[in-house]
């Protein structure tokens, strides 16, 4: 069974329609790059699949079911401008999500389960090349820093679905470069299905398994609201995830 399926998917804000028949299936492990013209509205595609917005029409199914109407587990999320808690530190960071999971009524954890988390955060900031920023606040990082902390923290959840939104967008192109080789080495060991939006057509072609295109096909000068973009292509990229070498 694919990972996702979108059946006559459509969202409408009030009477504007951002998006309409989208009709696709996506297997587990698939790198999906989606480009297309600002405001075709792929931040809000992206936002059903995180489930903070739910589907006007149509049905979005994850594993034949639909969608959890709430972010969860399952789905990591990567802004362009990330919001990290300045007053802690990379660790800090890090490590917040699963102490809030596991202290749920005391607010804090201690001892061995407190250790496990602080190693298995360690972990996660060596994979991302954080190791040695672990003590540095957010306003001591560079954007490339930030972002591999972002990427850090989305991947303590052990998500299935890693949604980026331009993650690279803000960075310089030597910086981002290095991204480009971390997000494939982060696919690959990770076996994670990525969405990612960008603006860098460039990116999309070099980094994704598949390219999708978001355009308006109909346009009614009377009522420009009335039709939404829709993907009007869907390419297969020349990039599988378990084939690939690993980029060093
Ligand atoms: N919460 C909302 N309420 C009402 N309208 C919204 C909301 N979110 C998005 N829209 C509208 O939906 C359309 C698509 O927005 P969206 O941010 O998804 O586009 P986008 O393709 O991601 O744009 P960009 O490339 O500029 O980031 C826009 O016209 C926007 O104004």
């Amino acid at each position: 069974m694919p990972l996702l399926q979108l059946k006559n998917l459509e969202k409408h804000y009030g009477q504007q329609v951002v998006l309409e028949r989208l009709n696709i299936e996506v297997e587990e492990g698939e790198f999906v790059a989606i480009v297309g013209a600002s405001g075709c509205g792929k931040t809000t595609f992206l936002n059903m699949l995180l489930g903070t917005e739910a589907p006007s029409k149509g049905q979005l199914l994850l594993d034949g079911e639909p969608i959890p109407d709430e972010p969860d587990a399952h789905r990591g999320v990567v802004f362009q401008r990330y919001s990290v808690f300045p007053h802690l530190t990379v660790l800090g960071n890090v490590m917040l999500g699963d102490e809030f999971s596991s202290a749920r009524w005391l607010g804090r954890v201690w001892g061995k389960k407190r250790q496990a988390i602080r190693q298995r955060a360690q972990a996660m900031l060596a994979q991302v090349g954080l190791e040695h920023a672990q003590n540095k606040y957010p306003h001591q990082l560079s954007g490339g820093m930030q972002q591999r902390l972002a990427l850090a923290q989305a991947l303590m959840k052990q998500p299935r679905i890693l949604l980026l939104d331009e993650p690279f967008g803000a960075l310089d192109p030597g910086i981002r470069g290095e991204m480009h080789q971390l997000i494939t080495r982060l696919w690959q060991q990770h076996n994670l299905t990525i969405f990612m939006i960008t603006h860098d057509l460039k990116e999309g072609f070099s980094l994704a398994s598949r390219l999708l295109v978001f355009d308006k096909l109909r346009h009614d000068p009377h009522a420009p609201e009335a039709w939404g973009a829709t993907i009007t292509y869907d390419l297969p990229l020349d990039r599988a995830q378990p084939s690939e070498p690993l980029v060093a």
